[in-house]
């Protein structure tokens, strides 16, 4: 970090800035307008409708890196609690107007922001791709979904409704809902814009202001985000976009008494932090969607001639897609003892066929992130593990130059009790072992301390619900997996959250609910 106070934050420069990049939406014309800067980018705040050089004088500067190239791609600021205050401040100020927007409102301010987000999808994509690391047709489809959130929430707001119910005759009691006031939106690294909005969308649908944090490795999407919201005229304060890391800006964006919830997502020990730092404010909302160690179960009948293609496509998608940067991965893979050496074998056939670095695969989002997978691929050598594809990379020197890419890694023979089964690696590796009947393929599911989501792959109809139901997990996918339906509870078990969104899910984290009861005479 450095501290500098440099003519780049005028805001005459941060709104010529802003016009210029807004134009790059081919990775061409991207990477034209990363050379031709001076100095490296800078990226401002989004504060009460305007970019915002930060108030304390001089600024601490966090570097973010081109994980594709291992180069500096941009400086953001780390937002110290004076000025994380003073968003908030601005959140609470619009929280007294917006709260009481009708539906309708709410509802095309919305539409109006997915519109203009379907307009700008490349530009969207291109630089998601270059900040975070993914493919550019990885970031398309998270765009998309980015999209979806705003309009989901922008009809779902529309037809919500309240339940009312009499009593004996006597009483008419209903469920009297307002927003819940100003939240703090923290997302991660690996679906940046795809989660942030997952955030947004709800909490300003259910009539709530946000101030939003997106992580200090991939802030990119959520400033051009800002750019877009003005565009759309969403009211000044609505929506604040801050930047900053974890302990710093994060940490006072939590603690904050004027804010009323936190919608966060990340690592279980972040969420843990985020708890232990609210604990003593009961009244604060706190949805926490955190870490998993996802099974998959691959029952024989699958690898029947008719599905045979179709498991293995699954179970390959749900390890690497996304560089197995994605909160749900399957990344335990456990299959019937009967059909474990041909599922091996045919799906390290494929993984080496269609997941191929730099083409279908990324580069993982940073330099820590490379060195933690790299530390637990060295692991598998030294624990004797057998890699049917992959090995170690490189160990890389930050001052190198070179990007983050890891190839697929399958590993078997993988010790009873490994930390490469209970740790959440969250990369591009997987690890497949055997099982002998249902009974052992359910204990070693739920054999740990995460209950996010799960696969189960199996033509057996009972089974489906058999197995399906007793797996400790928030989401579980049979036959497919990360079909989402945006109405449906997201969220999981034990170390891996607490609360649900999605739909009337988030409606619990947004608003308030107050009973009436009104007599009847
Ligand atoms: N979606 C998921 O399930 C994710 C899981 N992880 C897991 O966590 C591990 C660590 O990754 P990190 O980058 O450290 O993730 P993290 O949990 O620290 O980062 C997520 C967000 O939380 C913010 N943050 C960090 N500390 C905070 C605090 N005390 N108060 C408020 N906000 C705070 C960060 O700035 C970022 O915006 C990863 O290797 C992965 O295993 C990480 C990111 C996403
Ligand atoms: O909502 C989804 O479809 C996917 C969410 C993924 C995460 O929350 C994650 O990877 O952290």
């Amino acid at each position: 970090m450095e501290a500098t106070n440099s003519e780049q934050w005028t805001q005459q420069a941060l709104e010529e800035f802003a016009t210029e990049i807004w134009t790059c939406n081919t990775v061409e014309r991207a990477a034209s307008f990363i050379g031709s800067q001076k100095s490296p980018i800078c990226l401002p705040n989004y504060v009460a409708g305007r970019l915002t050089p930060l108030q304390s004088q001089p600024m601490a500067l966090i570097d973010s890196f081109n994980p594709q190239t291992g180069s500096l791609l941009c400086k953001l600021p780390c937002t110290p609690a004076s000025d994380v205050e003073t968003a908030i401040q601005h959140a609470r100020h619009a929280f007294t107007t917006w709260s009481k927007t009708t539906r309708r409102e709410r509802s095309s301010h919305l539409r109006r922001i997915s519109d203009l987000l379907q307009e700008h999808r490349e530009l969207f994509a291109v630089w998601e791709s270059i900040d975070q690391g993914k493919t550019l047709e990885r970031a398309r489809i998270e765009v998309d979904r980015a999209i979806s959130n705003f309009s989901y929430f922008s009809t779902y707001i529309l037809h919500e409704h309240t339940t009312a119910r009499m009593v004996d005759g006597v009483a008419l009691t209903y469920e009297h809902r307002s927003p819940a006031g100003v939240f703090a939106l923290i997302s991660p690294w690996n679906m940046p814009l795809y989660l942030l909005t997952w955030k947004i969308a709800p909490c300003i649908a259910f009539g709530c202001t946000a101030v939003a944090k997106p992580s200090e490795i991939t802030s990119m999407s959520a400033y051009l985000l800002g750019l877009l919201l003005r565009k759309a005229e969403l009211p000044p304060g609505v929506v604040n976009i801050i930047l900053g890391d974890g302990p710093t800006t994060g940490a006072a964006l939590v603690a904050s008494p004027s804010v009323d919830g936190v919608s966060f997502t990340g690592g279980t020990q972040t969420g843990i932090a985020i708890r232990r730092a609210t604990a003593h404010q009961i009244r604060k909302h706190l949805s926490l969607e955190l870490g998993g160690k996802n099974p998959n179960l691959v029952f024989a009948d699958a690898m029947d001639p008719a599905t045979r293609d179709r498991t293995i496509r699954i179970a390959a998608s749900a390890a690497f897609e996304n560089q197995g940067e994605i909160c749900l991965c399957g990344s335990r893979i456990y299959v019937e003892r009967a059909v474990y050496e041909d599922f091996v074998r045919e799906i390290t056939e494929y993984v080496a066929e269609k997941y191929v670095l730099r083409k279908t695969v990324g580069a993982v989002a940073s330099l820590q992130h490379y060195d933690k997978i790299r530390g637990y691929l060295q692991m598998a050598v030294e624990e004797k593990a057998t890699f049917k594809l992959g090995g170690i990379p490189p160990a890389l020197d930050k001052d190198q130059n070179q990007g983050y890419w890891i190839n697929p890694a399958i590993l078997t023979d993988v010790a009873s009790g490994s930390v490469l089964q209970k740790d959440e690696i969250f990369g591009p590796v997987v690890t497949i072992s055997p099982f002998e009947d249902e009974e052992e393929a359910v204990r070693l599911a739920n054999d740990s301390e995460y209950g996010l989501a799960a696969v189960v792959l199996t033509n057996d109809g009972a089974r489906m619900r058999r197995v399906g139901e007793r797996i400790e997990a928030g989401m579980v996918w049979v036959n497919c997996w990360l079909v989402r339906e945006l109405g449906t509870p997201f969220g999981g078990m034990k170390n891996s959250g607490t609360g649900r969104e999605g739909g009337e899910y988030s409606r619990e984290v947004f608003t308030v609910v107050r009973t009436l009861h009104l007599p009847s005479d």
